[in-house]
This record gives structure tokens, sequence and C-alpha cells, in this order.
């Protein structure tokens, strides 16, 4: 996704109001190839349902190489792009997101892991040729794949020990899936919000991945790990690209709380599955809690 960079005249009549951002410094800092940072990585997992990982195994180059065939993707002319569109869901988007009247300074291009349906966006916009996206695409998913794997092991490892004047790019909202990781160039604008409503700058950093624990994660864990609430600002002069791999499980699947975390314990949320978390998302606004539907009780 690219958040875009606001035009001339709009980002000059705005120069006098920008204010430098205060960067958080205190956000969770996983090192992957460290065993002992299991603890750190539940603890920021309970307390913001965010952290960053370093040492994680994703080759720089496919990185780069994605982002590169991202930006390339984003430069063709507006006609081009529109090809691979409209998101419904997948496929590209321009400045609406979802069906429900959000708007953002954005445009992206939403694809599923599935091999063939990819096909057939990617040949739409890239025509015969679409094998350097595709390859490229094919190289990060399976390295971030991997790496989400991991860290839902440490995760999993954890649980059993235990028995102004910004323009608004992507609106608040917490992500569906298991957990999301999130890569992004130097572009500033990533926020995550705290209990009490206030918001935490995320310093950009391009060569580490950020975890969001997602809704379903929330649940799994009944309410235990925290589904982040996050937005983007698009208050800089530079472009945003970000790629999120977004790890959820499949469509029959029942989401519930794990049975060995509950120890007599009353769970929050009635189960339902994946499918039905789906369809309500679908009609409800970016902002909305969308586990409201499957809350047992409120929790405090
Ligand atoms: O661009 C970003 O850094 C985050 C975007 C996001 O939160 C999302 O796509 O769910
Ligand atoms: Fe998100």
């Amino acid at each position: 996704m690219v958040l875009l960079p606001k035009p001339a005249l709009e980002q000059f009549s705005l120069m006098r109001n920008i204010k430098p951002t205060t960067f958080f410094s205190g956000i969770p800092l996983i090192d992957l190839s460290n065993p002992d940072s299991k603890h750190l990585l539940v603890k920021a997992c309970e307390e913001f349902g965010f952290f960053k990982v370093v040492n994680h195994g994703v080759p720089l180059e496919f990185i780069l190489k994605l982002e590169s065939e991202a930006v390339k993707f984003f430069s063709l002319p507006l006609s081009e792009k529109e090809k691979a569109g409209p998101p419904n869901p997948f496929g590209y988007g321009n400045k609406s997101i979802g069906q429900n009247g959000d708007v953002g300074w954005v445009e992206y291009l939403l694809l599923t892991a599935n091999q063939e349906s990819i096909s057939q966006r990617l040949s739409s916009v890239f025509g015969d040729n679409p094998e350097k996206f595709r390859r490229a695409l094919n190289d990060y998913i399976s390295a971030v794949k991997k790496m989400a794997c991991e860290i839902l092991e440490m995760m999993a490892d954890e649980i059993q020990a235990l028995k102004d004047h910004d323009m608004i790019g992507f609106g608040e909202h917490t992500d569906p899936q298991i957990i999301s990781v999130l890569r992004s160039n130097n572009t500033s604008g990533l926020q995550i919000s705290l209990n009490d409503g206030s918001w935490l700058s995320v310093p950009p950093d391009l060569s580490s991945f950020f975890i969001n624990v997602g809704d379903s994660l929330q649940v799994m864990t009944n309410g235990r790990f925290k589904s982040v609430r996050h937005r983007v600002l698009a208050n800089s002069m530079k472009a945003r690209v970000s790629m999120i791999y977004f790890g959820g499980p499949p469509l029959g699947e029942k989401i519930a709380p794990l049975p060995s975390l509950m120890r007599g314990k009353e769970s929050l949320y009635r189960e339902f599955t994946w499918f039905e978390y789906k369809r309500s998302a679908y009609s409800s606004r970016l902002a909305d809690n969308k586990l409201l539907l499957f809350e047992r009780i409120t929790p405090s």
C-alpha cells in the first residue's frame, strides 16, 4: 500500500504547521534469534498487542525486490492500475477503503496468498508477463509466512507454559486476523493506541518487521493478548510504502478461547467461525469494534 504524499500546493500551505513527530521510544523489541525473548514477546502482547522484531531471517533482498515491484506498480498510469480493481475485497483500490464509505489518502493492492487468485489479478495488470512480480511476491510471502509461524510457535510455547494537522491515511482499526506482519519503508505515519485512547507514533524501521496482534488472537487468548488499535497518518512529504502479511485462519475454522487458557475462567466470547466474522466485518466500518457481536460479557 502507498500513502500518497500531499499534492504540492497543499504541502506548501501546510508547511508552517508541520510539527516534528515525537516518537515513542518504548516499543517492545523482540530478537527472534534469542529464544529467551519469548517472555518479552508475551509481555508485549499483553501490554500493547504490538512489538517490533529484529533478526527475523527474512532476506533483505526479498523485501527490497517486492517493494520495488510495488513502487513500479503504483507508478503506472491510473487507467492501468484500475485494471486490477475494484477491490472486492482483493484488487487495486484508490482512496476508498471497504464498501461502507471509509476514505483515506491511500492507494493499495490487496492480494490473497492463494496462488490462483493472485495469477488472475496480476495477469490483468502485467499482461502476459507477471512473472517478475509473482516471483518477488512468492519469495516474500514464503519467508514472511515462515517467520509468522515461528512467532506463533513462540507464543504457543509460552501459553503452554502458563497454563493536529495530520491527514488520516488509513483510519483507526484493529486487524481481524491472528497476527499481521508489517514492513514499511522509512516514512513514518504508523501509530498505535493505548487503552487510555492516546496515540503513540511508531518510529519507522525499514529492516525490521512490526507484528500486530489481531482480533482472532485476542479471542483465542480470551482477551489476554490485545488486538492493537492502530492507524496511519499521511503527514509527510514522502510516500509511505508498506507491505502487510495478514496471517488468518481458514474460512470454516472455529474461533474461541483456547481451553488450556481457561482453567475455570468464564469465556469472554462465544464461539464463531472465521466466515461469520468476515461476513459481519464486511458490513462494518473500519473503526468499528468487530468483536462486539461475539462478546459474551464486556471486557473491562
Ligand atoms: O501501512 C501501514 O503501516 C498499516 C496499514 C494497516 O494497518 C492495514 O492495512 O491493516
Ligand atoms: Fe491494520
